[in-house]
């Protein structure tokens, strides 16, 4: 070994020991939060989310500040699950992109409840068999999802938080030889994200071949098995299911992302950079929308999303799922509410969350 490496990891060393003797510290302090917090809420979203943009603000460098971020999600999560488990329920099996955007805001320091149905994910956390919930609500592909829109406008849970996961489609099989391919496996929004790709490199595979699974983790699954199929899914399913991967990146837009919600039956406080969900309808007359939308502008809040859905209770009628910026604690927020719930035919606030 020369000098100079010898004097860099002694210089690593010592870093490592002060890093150990903070975190140690950083995780005491957090154990004391959660005697005062006793039976209350351990996890505070408004928190996390303050202490994630401050490092990322303050961060020299060289690292980046997702990578920060990253480290600082784990570190958060440790110090969590000192103070008390935690249980969050996701859209599974394993290897799933709704795993990874739950670990990407809990951290590993969770205990994962994998569920077969957005609406297990619901019942799950409904029945308190699990804390929160991670349901996927819209792809910027796609649009969004029906199902998780129909639950939120039944469910009593509240919506807490939102994850975007930038989503990365990986062709995959047990042996590398595509041409032995004669089938691949996926799940319906996946196949829509790579039509193109699909189309231009693999023309000798015709669509009718292309079948339909509940997820992207059951595709690799089920492709694991068969020497002959393919799965279009996310690399951690290929290394879940030992599986080599034939192509990446094959989505056709490299900005595809997905937005989930966290659910849980919490209010979240404001942490100074917020959306709040809400889901209204009006009447079935000339001018309708236009009625419920003018709170908003009127009390200057920004919309950032506006959904419509069949209500599903009589035919062409139509609720709206919004987003807006801002916390409902905020005094333009509450106002435009207050005017809101004159005019519209039903309003229910699924929750405030920090944004991302
Ligand atoms: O500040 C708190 O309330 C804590 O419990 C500490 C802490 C943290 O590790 O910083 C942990 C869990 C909460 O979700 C928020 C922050």
């Amino acid at each position: 070994m020369t000098e100079q490496l010898k004097q860099l990891r002694d210089e690593i060393d010592k870093i490592d020991g002060e890093i150990l003797k903070l975190v140690n510290k950083r995780a005491e302090y957090a154990q004391q939060i959660g005697i005062i917090k006793k039976s209350d809420t351990i996890y505070r979203p408004e928190r996390e989310a303050q202490i994630l943009s401050r490092v990322r603000q303050d961060n020299p460098g060289p690292l980046e500040d997702t990578r920060i971020a990253q480290l600082f999600t784990e570190i958060m999560s440790v110090c969590r699950a000192l103070e008390k488990s935690m249980t969050v329920a996701f859209l599974g099996p394993q290897g799933t992109f709704s795993e990874e955007a739950a670990i990407k805001r809990f951290g590993n320091a969770i205990t994962t409840l994998p569920c077969d149905s957005i609406d297990a994910v619901f019942r799950s956390v409904e029945s308190d068999n699990a804390g929160y919930g991670v349901v996927p609500v819209e792809n910027s592909t796609e649009g969004a999802v029906g199902r998780t829109l129909d639950l939120l406008l039944q469910t009593s849970l509240t919506v807490c938080g939102e994850i975007q996961l930038p989503v990365h489609q990986s062709l995959m099989a047990s042996q590398p030889d595509l041409t032995k391919i004669d089938k691949i496996f996926s799940h319906p929004q996946s196949f829509a994200q790579c039509h193109h790709w699909l189309q231009t490199n693999l023309s000798g595979i015709s669509s009718t071949a292309y079948i339909n699974t509940s997820s992207n983790a059951d595709a690799a699954r089920l492709a694991a098995r068969d020497e002959h199929a393919a799965a279009i899914a996310s690399k951690r399913a290929a290394d879940l299911y030992g599986l080599a991967i034939c192509a990446e990146n094959i989505e056709d837009d490299s900005k595809n992302t997905t937005r989930f919600l966290v659910l849980g039956t919490q209010e979240v406080e404001p942490s100074g950079k917020d959306k709040t969900s809400l889901v209204m309808s009006a009447g079935n007359y000339a001018g309708a929308i236009h009625k419920l939308l003018t709170p908003f502008s009127e009390h200057n809040v920004s919309m950032s999303r506006l959904e419509s859905r069949p209500s599903r209770t009589s035919l062409w009628q139509y609720v709206f799922f919004v987003d807006i910026e801002g916390h409902q604690k905020d005094k333009n927020i509450s106002r435009a509410l207050e005017e809101l719930t004159k005019k519209a035919t039903f309003l229910k606030i699924l929750g405030s969350y920090p944004a991302t």
